[in-house]
This record gives structure tokens, C-alpha cells and sequence, in this order.
């Protein structure tokens, strides 16, 4: 399967549907409007924060049996990503190291590779869409979801501001599949047409020199 990844409001759930239908495939997507743990999160991290990862888990634990079939189901987002927010979330004091231990080891058992299995876990292409720090904070207001915003919450500049940069460093050490990056500033997919076929082309491009196209 095709795993996208990318900061909070980069596009991610966009893409996923943009490609899927491009490529003919299955697109699977984590609501966040269900997600009844998430507000209370924003609320209390420091209360929920070990309970929300591993909702999260669980979801996208689901998400990858269910896209097993077809190489070019396409994910909003990958579970790699979860532990990206969680050690900063951890690193904020809103975890403790025992939680960080467990949570660590039960991502590390999910996902190991067993040799009877039908198909690998990992995906097959991972595409990150990288945006400016501006950028994600435009879209987050755009969006308006009322528990993401700074307006109600100012914390969440610092906590944005850290985990956009920190996806940089992820993105260059993630070594679990072939990988690419979109820019996402550059190339509006979302408003702009042309933005879109370009983008498409590329991953396209990307997707034949996987031999998976
Ligand atoms: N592992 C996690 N830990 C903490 N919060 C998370 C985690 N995963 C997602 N979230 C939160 O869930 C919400 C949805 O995040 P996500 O980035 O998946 O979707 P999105 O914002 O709709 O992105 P996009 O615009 O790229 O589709 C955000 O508020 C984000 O902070």
C-alpha cells in the first residue's frame, strides 16, 4: 500500500483521495470528526496523551489489514508518524517514560515482519507532503476544527511550530520503505488543477520505477 504522511493540515487526507482515484484503488482514511478521544486530548494532554496513541495505534493497525490487498491502496496517513508525535508529545512531559517504553514495544511487535505473512506491513511507498510552517498554520484556521486552534489554545504555536520542524529529521531518518516527497507549498493540489496532475505525475513516475505500476 501507498502511505501518506505529513504534518497536521499538509494535505494528507486530499492526496489519499486525489491518488486513489487517479490510480483506480481503495482509499482509507482515519475520521477525525469520530475520534471521540481527540478533543479531550487537546483538553488534557497530559491526561490522554497515552491513551490517544494507543487509539491511534489501533486504528492504523486496522487500516494496514484492511489495505493489505491491493499495493496501490492508498493510507491518509502512517502509523511510523504516530511515534513522531508521541515522543514529542512525551518529550512536553505529557508521558511518562514508562508509557514511552511500552509504547515503543508494542509499535515495535505490531509491526515486525513475520515470514508466513501475506504481505508486508510496511508500505510500499511512503509520500510525504512537506509545508511551511506558514502554510500549516493557514490551513489549520482554514479548516476552523475548534479544538486545533491557537485563537482558543496559544500553546499550540510552539507545540505546531516543533512538530513541523521535527518532521524534517523524521522524514530523512524513515528507512521502512521506499520514500518521496511533495512540496506542498509549491504545488497547491487541492485548488489548483494543474498543481494536481503534476503532482500525480510525479508520484506516478515514482510509482513505475517501484515496478509497482
Ligand atoms: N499520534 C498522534 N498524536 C497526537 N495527535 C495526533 C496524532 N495523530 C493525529 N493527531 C491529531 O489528529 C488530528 C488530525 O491529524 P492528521 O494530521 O492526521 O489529519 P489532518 O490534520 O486532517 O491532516 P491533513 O490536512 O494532512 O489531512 C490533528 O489534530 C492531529 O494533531
Amino acid at each position: 500500500m501507498i502511505a501518506l504522511a505529513g504534518t497536521i493540515g499538509a494535505g494528507k487526507t486530499s492526496l489519499t483521495k486525489l491518488l486513489a482515484d487517479h490510480l483506480n484503488s481503495q482509499a482509507f482514511y482515519e475520521s477525525v470528526d469520530d475520534n471521540k478521544i481527540l478533543p479531550l486530548f487537546y483538553k488534557d494532554p497530559k491526561k490522554y496523551g497515552f491513551l490517544l496513541q494507543i487509539y491511534f495505534l489501533n486504528k492504523r493497525l486496522d487500516e494496514i489489514k484492511d489495505s493489505y490487498s491491493n499495493d496501490l491502496n492508498v493510507l491518509d496517513r502512517s502509523i511510523f508518524e504516530d511515534a513522531l508525535l508521541f515522543k514529542l508529545n512525551a518529550d512536553m512531559g505529557r508521558a511518562t517514560e514508562t508509557e514511552s517504553n511500552i509504547y515503543s514495544s508494542l509499535l515495535g511487535n505490531m509491526m515486525e515482519e513475520l515470514p508466513e505473512q501475506p504481505h508486508q506491513k510496511a508500505p510500499n511507498l511512503l509520500i510525504t507532503i512537506r509545508v511551511s510552517f506558514e502554510t500549516m498554520l493557514e490551513r489549520i484556521k482554514k479548516r476552523g476544527r475548534s479544538f486545533e486552534q491557537i485563537a482558543n489554545d496559544p500553546s499550540l504555536y510552539s507545540y505546531y511550530k516543533n512538530l513541523n520542524e521535527r518532521y524534517v529529521q523524521w522524514y530523512e531518518d524513515y528507512n521502512e520503505s521506499p520514500k518521496m516527497v511533495i512540496d506542498g507549498d509549491k504545488y497547491d493540489f487541492v485548488e489548483d488543477p494543474a498543481a494536481a496532475k503534476k503532482v500525480l505525475a510525479m508520484i506516478d513516475e515514482k510509482l513505475i520505477e517501484l515496478n509497482l505500476k
